[in-house]
């Protein structure tokens, strides 16, 4: 039987649509949103409509009619704490994800769109393996703040999907192998993956773990709380620092890997600064994490948009290749990935999971 799937996977500047047919994808496409246009929606939700109308526009512009589809299949967002996997929408997740229970975060919207095209048609929608994948080991949760315990929030779509891909090619099940997998994004997040589980992460959308192109990182505390309490700063203008206008965005003033490799090859010295730190950062994460799974690691693997630029690579690389083989997988497969999620539960190779 032909599966025809919609997948919808929103991102904080753009929404990727594609349709697959089974495992091949028809077509695909990113469309951009304009950051003013999308600075003028308060909250994510507020963004709904305007993009699932994208997303229908894109549909029929392409010949495509959204009446021929049998599953639609939507990015996870920020849900409550759960296992890796594919989960049919539901409305304790659809009401979770409208009051952002969790917080905003654009794949809050894949879940919500996905139902709202899916529930007309009377066919299924899903999410797969979304950002609140937990499956951190106790002593991952404790910080030195009684009152804060650390939450697993990170890339598991592409991490998950990128951990058996290069399972595959190194010839081992991903169950039996120790991975460190670095997503060098918007966010960045590097997960200790230990046989099959990512045992540890740092928080990519809480200032956790090294700056990214527009995050923060981490930052020492104590001047961070003399700014919180300095009123000088609205609790907007802290966390907007922390992310979306922090990391190269706060230094440089763009997000962009591409205009800040230009930058750097035309001699710009704070390009050049900014990058090697942000670079530095992610080397001692994954140093860090090497404890995680007790030196033992089978490979190190690099993905996301940032790991399509070798100076970047190259200098992570030079750190941290005495701990294990480093492997390049730049980009995402997060469509794919989306797909075969819904595929395994669509041809019952895999049960699908209850959100509640
Ligand atoms: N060839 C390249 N060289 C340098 N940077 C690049 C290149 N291609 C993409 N990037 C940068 O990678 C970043 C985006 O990566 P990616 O597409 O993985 O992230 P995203 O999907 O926007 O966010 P996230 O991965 O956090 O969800 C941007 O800063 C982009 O400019
Ligand atoms: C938390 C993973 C997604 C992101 O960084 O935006």
């Amino acid at each position: 039987m032909t599966h025809k799937l919609l997948i919808i996977n929103p991102g904080s500047t753009s929404t990727k649509v594609a349709l697959f047919e089974n495992q091949t994808q028809v077509i695909k496409k990113s469309i951009a949103h304009d950051p003013t246009t999308l600075k003028q929606f308060k909250r994510m939700i507020d963004q709904y409509g305007f993009r699932k109308q994208a997303i229908l526009d894109f549909i029929s512009e392409a010949g495509y009619d959204v009446n021929q589809m049998t599953a639609v299949v939507g990015r996870g967002g920020l849900l409550k704490p759960l296992a890796s996997g594919t989960y049919r929408v539901n409305e304790a997740m659809i009401s979770d994800l409208r009051n952002a229970i969790r917080g905003e975060h654009a794949s809050n919207l894949g879940a919500l769109i996905a139902d709202a095209i899916a529930k007309p048609l009377s066919i299924p929608a899903f999410i797969v393996d979304p950002v609140v994948v937990d499956e951190m080991h106790d002593l991952a949760r404790y910080t030195g703040m009684k009152e804060i315990e650390r939450v697993s929030t990170f890339h598991a779509l592409n991490q998950k999907a990128v951990a058996k891909r290069a399972a595959k090619d190194l010839g081992k099940p991903y169950e039996s192998l120790n991975l460190i997998i670095a997503h060098l994004g918007g966010g960045i997040s590097v997960g200790s993956h230990e046989q099959g589980k990512v045992i540890d992460v740092n928080n990519a959308l809480d200032g956790d773990g090294p700056m990214s192109p527009e995050r923060s990182g981490s930052v020492p505390l104590g001047p961070l709380y003399k700014m919180c309490f300095s009123g000088q700063y609205t609790l907007e203008d802290i966390k907007r620092k922390n992310y979306g206008e922090g990391g190269m965005v706060a230094y440089l003033g763009t997000n962009d890997g591409m205009e800040i490799m230009k930058r750097i090859q035309s001699g710009d010295p704070l390009a050049t600064k900014i990058h090697e730190v942000m670079c530095y950062q992610i080397s001692k994460e994954i140093g860090a994490a090497s404890t995680v799974l007790k030196g033992q690691v089978d490979a190190i693997i690099l993905t996301g948009g940032f790991a399509y630029n070798k100076l970047t690579t190259d200098l992570i690389t030079s750190r941290v290749s005495f701990i294990a083989p480093v492997h390049i997988y730049p980009g995402e497969d997060e469509m794919l990935a989306l797909a075969e999620g819904a595929l395994r539960v669509l041809n019952q190779q895999e049960e699908v999971k209850v959100y509640a």
